[in-house]
């Protein structure tokens, strides 16, 4: 019943724009740009934009200014054979966005998840896994070139206590993988902003001071990065609180990068109970009144809208409940009220969204690093690569060997940025670039 309603409100907004629509301006997206973000937006994938109900919903750009791909622009779902591109899906997103009038962050172009198995196994030597990312990042970002106003260049590098996660892209380059893609990507759009995406970096610790480190080590390089992009993706009632979630976003704030939520959902139990379900709302208003608080956070997105769509309960076993609509799309009125409220009034004349529920049921209407760099991307691509850990200050041990693996001589860790390729003779553990040019 309800779910019907919904879709007539939305429905009518959409083909009459009548003053219904004029007066639906409040919502979690408007109430986001009244507190001075870019948006407030949703993820979402292809298949449920069959049902209609819930395309209506995300059509709604009170509600929701932005979308986001969960899956269609990832590598297995646009290159899943060697340099054969397949765009359909991400395309029906991007299409999406600009008939609805939203932002679009595009997800993602180098992760070791949903990687086709011909580039996770491996087998390929330094130079050729960067001709191939590179060759990826290209034609993806030159596609959607002009309609991805941001792109998650590289998602999740990270370990839980912040050193690099062995991936084939790691394995193989070294930590130079990074500033390299974010390099390929901005070449091939330099418009976009660019961002490193992560979880579990949403409060000071060993990984967050890693993404730091990361933002370091891409600029080190001279490679854009434009943001960091949180994800999230938290447990009702374990939440950080909202001032140590500001205090970390201000962290990445003060290595001159923006930052954004880019992933929130906060799962509970199932079924869900009230009791869980008030707490879930206190820990979407502090995540709210984090990025709100921090200038540079320019907006906010949720991991779809509807429990009918979240990823959680596929993924963790016995948790769900995740988001503010339920899997019926019926909004949660205590959990919509929080995240509104939490990003302050609405704009001068705009309706109340807040008292939508009743609209609804009467069907009337609303509807620093400043270091210098020396090392082109250039040369790094062709000759190098580096480090296992993401420290880019060096130390000036001397060390003296054969590169055993990328980034190290002697089978000594090395620090910096910039590294040898394996098999090199080297004569010290710092100045690898010259050892090994
Ligand atoms: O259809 C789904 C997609 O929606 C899904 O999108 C990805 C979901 O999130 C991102 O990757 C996951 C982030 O969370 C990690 O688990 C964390 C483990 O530590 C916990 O403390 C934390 O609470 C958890 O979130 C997962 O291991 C990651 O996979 C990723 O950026 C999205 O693309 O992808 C799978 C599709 O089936």
């Amino acid at each position: 019943m309800l779910s019907s309603a919904f879709t007539l409100l939305f429905a009518a907004a959409a083909v009459v724009g009548s003053p219904v629509e004029r007066r639906a301006a409040d919502g979690l997206n408007t109430r986001a740009v009244a507190a001075g973000k870019q948006y407030f937006g949703s993820a979402t994938d292809n298949g449920e934009l069959t049902d209609t109900a819930y395309a209506a919903g995300l059509a709604n750009t009170a509600d929701f200014g932005q979308i986001t791909p969960g899956n269609s622009m990832k590598w297995d779902a646009t290159e899943k054979s060697r340099d054969t591109f397949t765009f359909t899906n991400g395309d029906v997103i991007a299409d999406l966005a600009a008939k609805n009038g939203q932002k679009l962050r595009c997800h993602t172009l180098v992760w070791y998840s949903q990687l086709p198995t011909w580039v996770s196994s491996g087998g390929f030597d330094n130079a050729t896994l960067i001709t191939i990312m590179k060759n990826h990042i290209t034609k993806t970002v030159t596609h959607w070139k002009g309609k991805c106003f941001h792109w998650d260049v590289a998602n999740e590098a990270l370990n839980e206590d912040g050193t690099y996660r062995a991936n084939v892209f790691y394995n193989t380059i070294g930590p130079a993988y990074l500033p390299i893609a974010f390099a390929a990507a901005a070449a091939a759009d330099p418009a976009a902003k660019l961002y490193y995406n992560d979880y579990n970096i949403e409060s000071a610790g060993a990984k967050s001071t890693g993404a730091q480190n990361i933002v370091k080590l891409i600029k080190l390089y001279g490679a854009k990065i434009d943001g960091v992009g949180l994800q999230a993706h938290f447990i009702a009632g374990s939440t950080p609180s909202q001032s140590a979630q500001t205090s970390n976003l201000n962290a990445f704030v003060a290595l001159g990068v923006e930052v954004a939520i880019t992933e929130l959902d906060i799962r509970q139990p199932t079924p869900a109970t009230a009791a869980m379900t008030t707490q879930q709302a206190k820990d979407y208003a502090a995540t709210v009144g984090a990025c709100k608080a921090v200038a540079k956070c320019v907006g906010f997105t949720i991991w779809d809208y509807t429990d009918k769509y979240s990823w959680i309960p596929s993924v963790f076993s016995g948790q769900g409940a995740a988001l503010p609509w339920d899997s019926n799309l019926v909004k949660k009125t205590e959990v919509y009220n929080a995240i509104l409220n939490a990003w302050g009034p609405a704009a001068t004349g705009a309706a109340t969204a807040t008292t939508q529920t009743t609209v609804v049921s009467t069907k009337v209407a609303v509807v620093s690093s400043t270091a210098v760099v020396t090392t082109s991307i250039a040369a790094v691509a062709t000759s190098k690569a580096a480090s296992s850990t993401v420290t880019p200050a060096a130390s000036a041990t001397a060390v003296a060997g054969t590169v055993a693996k990328w980034g190290q001589c002697g089978g000594n860790a090395y620090t910096g940025p910039k590294g040898c390729v394996s098999g090199t003779t080297c004569t010290k553990q710092n100045d690898w670039y010259s050892q090994c040019l």
